[in-house]
């Protein structure tokens, strides 16, 4: 695993996270659910909690957007999304503003479970362990490794390097 280095965290365990808009490709609640799913894996091995709202800025802002126009038009930064294919989504290390937010492609098809698309709980899930200050790792079997793998979200469970990612490192006890 890596990180972002020890200051890109939250400085506390509730966080807030606000739905923006929808991709068509699934139902609503298919993504309430696959993006409570994804928070979940991460609350579940840490002190975190994450509160829904419905306006306002949320700590973590999730969207669906597209091409540079789209793009910033709906997101206000300046990495374009690349069409279909490429890179699903990105997401931003803690921090005030676009800290955290995560966003989607919208040129994907993301599914519920099926792998005829990407699982949007799968892309979220990685996203989020970003938004939580988490960066890039080559263990190819971890969470937050760069390519997408399909897994199924029924059986998913957090792979070791993850879980050691989002763990800070014990505070290095002075030897006996
Ligand atoms: C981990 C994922 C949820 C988020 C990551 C981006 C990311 O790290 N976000 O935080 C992602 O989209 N990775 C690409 C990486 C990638 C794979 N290829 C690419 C071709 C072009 C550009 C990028 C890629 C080869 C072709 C397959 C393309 C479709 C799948 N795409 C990927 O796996
Ligand atoms: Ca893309
Ligand atoms: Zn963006
Ligand atoms: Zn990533």
């Amino acid at each position: 695993f890596s990180t972002f280095g020890g200051e890109l965290k939250w400085p506390k365990n509730s966080l807030t996270y606000r739905i923006e808009n929808y991709t068509p490709d699934m139902s609503r609640s298919e993504v309430d659910n696959s993006i409570e799913k994804a928070l979940n894996v991460w609350a579940k091995v840490t002190p975190l909690k994450f509160n829904k709202i419905y306006s306002g800025t949320a700590d973590i802002m999730i969207s669906f957007g597209g091409d540079v126009r789209g793009h910033f038009i709906s997101h206000g930064d300046y990495y374009p999304f690349d069409g279909p294919g490429g890179t699903l989504a990105h997401a931003f290390a803690p921090s005030s503003g676009i800290g955290g937010d995560a966003h989607f492609d919208e040129d994907e098809r993301f599914t519920f479970r099926s792998n005829s698309g990407y699982v949007l709980f799968m892309v979220a899930a990685h996203e989020f362990g970003h938004s939580l200050g988490l960066s890039h790792s080559d263990d190819p079997g971890a969470l937050m490794y760069p390519t997408y793998s399909y897994r199924n979200p029924d059986t998913f469970v957090l792979p070791h390097d993850d879980v050691k990612g989002i763990h800070p490192p014990p505070p290095s006890t002075p030897d006996a």
